[in-house]
Parts: structure tokens; C-alpha cells; sequence
């Protein structure tokens, strides 16, 4: 065979050295995960948590909002990026089973393991076939490394995957739940995604019209919402529920900047602090960095997903930097 000196690299065997690869770095503490596409794009993960700090498109633009005070030493959930919330939403409820929980449940403020990566050209976030074109990395919880005081809240055995992959189109974030008992147990699921907008007076949100949802500032009413764009004025936070649509959109200047594609969850948080509330986390800064981000967070969080032992349940999100 004659090798043509001039030879696309599409056509390249994969694995060749010809192709280039992602890479995947251990900082040397131990403490997060970096991905990085031959193109540019990359993703990192901090162990606590299994927390999205970072998300950036090829040429370098965050899309993840972080405060600047986030604290990433492992002694507090992080302000920013996408904390993981399971098994609860909120505060817990006091008639249930998750009810000596903290706000938000115990996956944001526990370490994960890394469980290693994977690349390929042929899933969803795939664009072309040059090279390796996604890496997916593998995060896992498991209910015999929590610690005891966390165990005792919440006596049931589980293990969670979380799958962190990051494409040139975009980045998914799905879950794996399982029961690994024998009693069953309910939980709820959430990523609280922080989108970083760069003028939140300029930035709506569409994909939500005609959709049902309760308004946790409006004393928890029950509303339907009205709006095809939504702009935020003010503190939102509000639990959209039995989404119809898999897609909701966030604007800047009326032109799509992200598109957030729900896969198995039913329910969309819409979060911002605005003003007094952002003022009130100690965590949270600069002061008025709320007006750079917004929560959309994905979830099945109004009612309780329910697994009996050998189970298990998978959802979770896709997220396009339309930049
Ligand atoms: O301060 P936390 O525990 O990270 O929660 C932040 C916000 O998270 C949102 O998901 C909730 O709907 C809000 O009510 C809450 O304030």
C-alpha cells in the first residue's frame, strides 16, 4: 500500500499516533480532574463532590459561573459549577426517610471516587471523526465509603455513578442510581448547574412556557408560567415540574447561548440570589456576581423516584455552549 503524504486525518486508524487524543491529568494532590480535547475544549472535576468547577469551550470561554470565594478545600459545598444534589432537594422534609439530612443531601459535600475514562468518536457529542472527539470520566459514591455519621442519616445501601463527558458540542452529566439493599429507598436528583451569563439584564429564558411551577420566594405557590422568554428582575427561585419539553434555552441578547436537553428528569430549578440573598452567603462573591449567572438545574426533584433493592435508575443533562 502507497501512503499518500497529504492523508486527511478523518481517515486516520483510530489509536494511531497520527490522531490526536484527549488528555485526562490527576493534579498532583489528588483532588480534581482535568479533561482536555485535542481541540481545546475541557472540563475539570473536583473530587468533592464530584463537582463540574470548569467548563470551557475551545477557544477558552467559561461557561460555568464560580464565586471567587467558592471553597475547594473539601470543608464546604462549592459555591458555583455543578454541584451534585441527591437524595434530597432543599431542606428535607421532616416526615421522611431523608429528614436528618442536610439542605441538598450528603453527594455535594462527600469525595468521589475516580473510577477512569473513556474516549470515543461515536457518541452523541461526537462531531467529527478525526480522532477521539469526547472523553467521558466515571466518578462513583458508594454508601460503604460515606462516613458513619452520613451512613446513620441515610441507612441505605446505594452506589452512584456519575458520568462527566465532554464533547466538542457540548457537556453531559448523567447519573446512575442503584440500589444495592434490600429495602427500597426514594430520592430525589439534581445539577445545580451555575450558567455564567455576561449580563443578566440581558439574558432570558425560554422553553418553559405553559409549564407548571412552584414559587419557593412566593411562599411555595403553585403558578403556570406565562412567559415565552423569561427575564430575571429580582430573586427567582422557582421548581418547574412535569416538563413536556426537553429543552430549555438561556438567551443573551435574544441570540441562544446555552441549550440544556433534559434526559429521564421531569423538573427544572430556575435559581438566581439577586440582590440580599447573594449578600447573605459568605461563600458567594463578588457581591453582584449575580448578575453573571443563572441557575438552570435539572432534576426529578417534586416527588421521590422510588427503587426497589437491585435497582437502578439513570438521568441527567446535556449542556450546548451555543458561543
Ligand atoms: O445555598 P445552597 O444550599 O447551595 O442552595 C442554593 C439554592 O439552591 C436552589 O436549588 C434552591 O432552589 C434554592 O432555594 C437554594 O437557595
Amino acid at each position: 500500500m502507497v501512503d499518500r503524504p497529504n492523508k486527511p486525518s478523518a481517515i486516520s486508524p483510530v489509536g494511531s499516533a497520527a490522531a490526536p487524543q484527549p488528555s485526562v491529568d490527576i493534579s498532583s494532590d489528588n483532588s480534581r480532574i482535568t479533561a482536555r480535547l485535542p481541540t481545546g475544549e475541557s472540563v475539570e472535576v473536583l473530587l468533592y463532590g464530584a463537582t463540574v468547577i470548569s467548563w470551557k469551550n475551545g477557544n477558552g470561554a467559561e461557561n460555568l459561573w464560580l464565586s471567587e470565594k467558592a471553597v475547594l478545600d473539601g470543608s464546604k459545598a462549592v459555591r458555583g459549577g455543578i454541584p451534585v444534589v441527591f437524595p434530597v432537594f432543599g431542606p428535607p422534609p421532616k416526615d421522611h426517610a431523608t429528614s436528618a439530612l442536610p439542605q441538598h443531601g450528603f453527594a455535594r459535600n462527600n469525595r468521589w471516587e475516580y473510577l477512569g475514562k473513556s474516549s470515543s468518536e461515536s457518541a452523541p457529542l461526537s462531531k467529527s471523526g478525526a480522532g477521539d472527539d469526547t472523553v467521558k470520566l466515571d466518578f462513583g459514591l458508594y454508601s460503604s465509603a460515606l462516613p458513619e455519621d452520613a451512613r446513620k442519616k441515610w441507612p441505605y445501601d446505594f452506589g452512584l455513578v456519575y458520568s462527566v463527558t465532554l464533547g466538542r458540542e457540548g457537556l453531559q452529566t448523567m447519573m446512575n442510581v442503584r440500589n444495592e439493599g434490600k429495602e427500597p429507598f426514594e430520592f430525589q436528583v439534581l445539577m445545580h448547574t451555575y450558567l455564567k451569563v455576561s449580563d443578566i439584564s440581558k439574558t432570558t429564558i425560554t422553553g418553559l412556557l405553559s409549564a407548571p411551577y412552584i414559587d419557593k420566594v412566593l411562599n411555595a405557590t403553585a403558578h403556570t408560567e406565562s412567559n415565552h422568554a423569561i427575564s430575571i428582575t429580582g430573586e427567582v427561585d422557582r421548581v418547574y415540574h412535569s416538563l413536556k419539553q426537553s429543552t430549555t434555552s438561556v438567551l443573551e441578547d435574544g441570540k441562544p447561548r446555552y441549550d440544556v436537553v433534559r434526559d429521564n428528569l421531569d423538573d427544572t430549578v430556575l435559581w438566581n440570589p439577586w440582590t440580599e440573598k447573594a449578600a447573605g452567603m459568605g461563600d458567594f462573591y463578588p457581591k453582584d456576581g449575580f448578575k453573571h449567572m443563572v441557575c438552570v438545574e435539572v432534576g426529578a426533584v417534586n416527588s421521590w423516584t422510588k427503587l426497589d433493592g437491585g435497582e437502578s435508575w439513570e438521568g441527567g443533562q446535556l449542556i450546548k455552549s451555543l458561543l
